[in-house]
């Protein structure tokens, strides 16, 4: 491997890492975002790995890279990288870029709130900063168009146990999962991972995932598994993503979708305000839906999602040529 010496600022949103990369990557070619997003995936993907793998990151490590817009109005672009790969949305990163692009002035600091155009791989996303006495604070954003694939799927587990799922879009595409048809506790992270495993490969076999705009989109990307807590308007919400990597956030893109599917069922009129709980870290976002609109021929809603993002630490990530683990490893 090459001399590195790459820059980066690491923040978290709910617990959820994100690491930014400010410089010391090559330059990423490609017209548009899905194909630089193709560019780094086949000639770059060392880096990912020198960047989110031990001795550098740890398993659920999560970062975002800046490249070029390639539309008129996007301020900023960036692709995600997780575990496995490049994934297409990320709301928790969206909600710490939205901060870091008015603090680093790539956007123009204005009170009382700031907006900033994301251009992600799943198209442009808008944050908004609440900005008061030079400082920025509480990140909302409006994600791509969000709908519903299927309700009421059953589906197969191995332990001749047959469950009911939903799956919908929030500039990625989930399954989602009511915990209490499964006999697990979200303590049991194991066991939900195993049960992502099964969910995925049952869902994949029985449903074709089609987005109407573009072909690099059609993955089922996580699985969430949700809990509606009784007399209080709040939804729990557990995702794992990736290659079995766990959330410590609600979930941005999830919850974007969820809230699409409560749309869809009549369980949330426009503007109606929930909270979305991580089970784990309790870190919450609220959302809304807060228009209708459609996503080719498909009806679609435009979801609002709230949160916080935080700084945690600034790194020159170096390499060594003698060091036999230089290019990274994973211990799951
Ligand atoms: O907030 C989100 O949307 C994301 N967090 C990690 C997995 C998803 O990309």
């Amino acid at each position: 491997m090459e001399d590195l010496n790459i820059n980066v600022v690491d923040m978290h949103t709910g617990g959820e890492p994100l690491r930014i990369i400010v410089s010391g990557y090559p330059t990423v070619i490609g017209d548009t975002i899905l194909e630089k997003r193709a560019y780094v995936k086949a000639n770059l993907d060392h880096l990912r790995k020198f960047l989110m793998f031990e001795p550098r990151g740890h398993f659920d490590m999560f970062g975002a890279l800046p490249v070029e817009p390639d539309v008129a109005e996007a301020d900023a672009a960036f692709l995600f990288m997780h575990n496995e790969g490049y994934p297409t949305m990320c709301g928790h990163a969206v909600i710490a870029l939205g901060r870091y692009c008015v603090d680093q002035g790539i956007v123009e600091y204005k009170e009382p709130e700031t907006e900033v155009k994301i251009q992600c791989p799943c198209g442009l996303v808008k944050a908004f900063v609440t900005c008061k006495d030079g400082c920025t604070d509480t990140v909302r954003f409006q994600s791509v168009p969000a709908f519903v694939v299927e309700t009421n799927l059953m589906i197969q587990l191995q332990a001749n146990h047959e469950i009911k799922v939903d799956i919908s879009y929030g500039g990625a595409f989930y399954v989602f999962v009511n915990i209490d048809d499964l006999d697990l506790h979200y303590s049991n992270i194991d066991g939900l991972k195993n049960a992502c495993r099964e969910i995925k490969a049952a869902v994949t076999k029985q449903v074709t995932i089609s987005h109407p705009d573009n072909i690099s989109l059609n993955f089922i990307y996580g699985v969430i598994f949700t809990k509606q807590c009784p007399n209080e308007d709040k939804i729990l919400e557990l995702c794992i993503f990736a290659d079995q990597q766990l959330d410590r956030s609600p979930c941005g893109s999830g919850v974007t979708a969820m809230m699409a599917l409560l749309h869809h069922k009549g369980l949330v009129s426009l503007e109606k305000q929930k909270t979305f709980e991580n089970p784990l870290t309790h870190s919450k976002f609220l959302s809304k839906v807060i228009n209708t609109t459609k996503c080719g021929d498909k009806a679609a809603v435009v979801v609002e999602v709230a949160g916080n993002g935080y700084y945690t630490g600034k790194s020159t990530f170096t390499s060594e040529k003698k060091d036999r683990l230089n290019s990274g490893f994973l211990l799951v």
